[in-house]
């Protein structure tokens, strides 16, 4: 990439650009769906999980059965509504604790970080030197991504010390949307649009984030789905963080 358009921030999704949807499809989301009957048989009540149930709607959390229900379809529909990204990062967690779960990053993610990181707190994130600060911006929870990047296949496993912010639905909003990228940006006002990176494998995230003056590029890896052809005439693509 040339000096000049060095970013200062890159803002990563995670599945499809950091690690494989298949981690998500075939292990995670399999995961919290055998922690499931459990969890809401033992924990039903428990001041620990009651304020995620508590986050479903009623009519759907009225039973364990009701919600588990409730559960399965909305996961077999991926659908990435909020309350149900809170509930899967709950579940995820024992699983990454007793090592069961562990974030497979694609070979270029971590040195790529730490190389746009080490370089930042040399030049004190001021940008010239090539470095830039790392965030995080993905359809997980911010609890879910913090167990993702502390619990990865790499050496060190843990990468959180490399990433400044974590942006989800929540705290940024939906991620097909430009006021989603303006919110965060304007929560670091030193750094104008221009000069934010954010990669995802979702052409209308990039979209998105286009029309909030960020650049944005595809990142088209293994096992994503194939692109409809006109992205390539129109937007920047890259298979792997080592063409940045
Ligand atoms: C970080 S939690 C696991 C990923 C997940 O649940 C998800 O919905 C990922 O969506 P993304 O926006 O990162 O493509
Ligand atoms: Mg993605």
């Amino acid at each position: 990439m040339a000096a000049a358009n060095k970013p200062r921030v890159v803002l990563l999704d995670i599945e499809g650009t950091v690690c494989p949807i298949s981690f998500v499809k075939d292990v995670l989301f399999p995961y919290a769906l055998s922690a499931l009957p459990s969890t809401l048989a033992q924990e039903w009540d428990s001041p620990a999980f009651s304020r995620y149930r508590a986050a479903f709607p009623a009519k759907h959390a009225s039973t364990p059965a009701a919600l588990a229900a409730h559960v399965r379809d909305l996961m077999s529909r991926d659908v990435k509504i909020a309350y149900l990204k809170a509930l899967q990062g709950y579940l995820w967690e024992a699983g990454y604790a007793l090592g069961a779960l562990r974030a497979p990053l694609f070979g270029d993610v971590a040195p790529k970080v730490r190389e746009w990181t080490s370089a930042a707190a040399a030049s004190d994130g001021e940008g010239g030197g090539g470095g830039a600060r790392v965030m995080i911006y993905s359809s997980g929870s911010v609890p879910a991504q913090k167990l993702l990047f502390r619990h990865t296949n790499g050496e060190p496993a843990d990468l959180t010390g490399a990433i400044t912010d974590y942006f989800d639905t929540v705290n940024a909003g939906p991620k097909t949307e430009p006021a989603s990228y303006e919110r965060i940006a304007a929560k670091y006002p030193e750094v104008p649009a221009g000069e934010w990176l954010f990669l995802s494998d979702n052409v209308r995230e990039v979209e998105a984030a286009r029309e909030a003056g960020m650049r944005a590029c595809v990142v088209q890896r293994p096992g994503n789905a194939e692109l409809p052809e006109d992205v390539r005439g129109r937007l920047e693509v890259v298979e792997s963080f080592e063409e940045l």
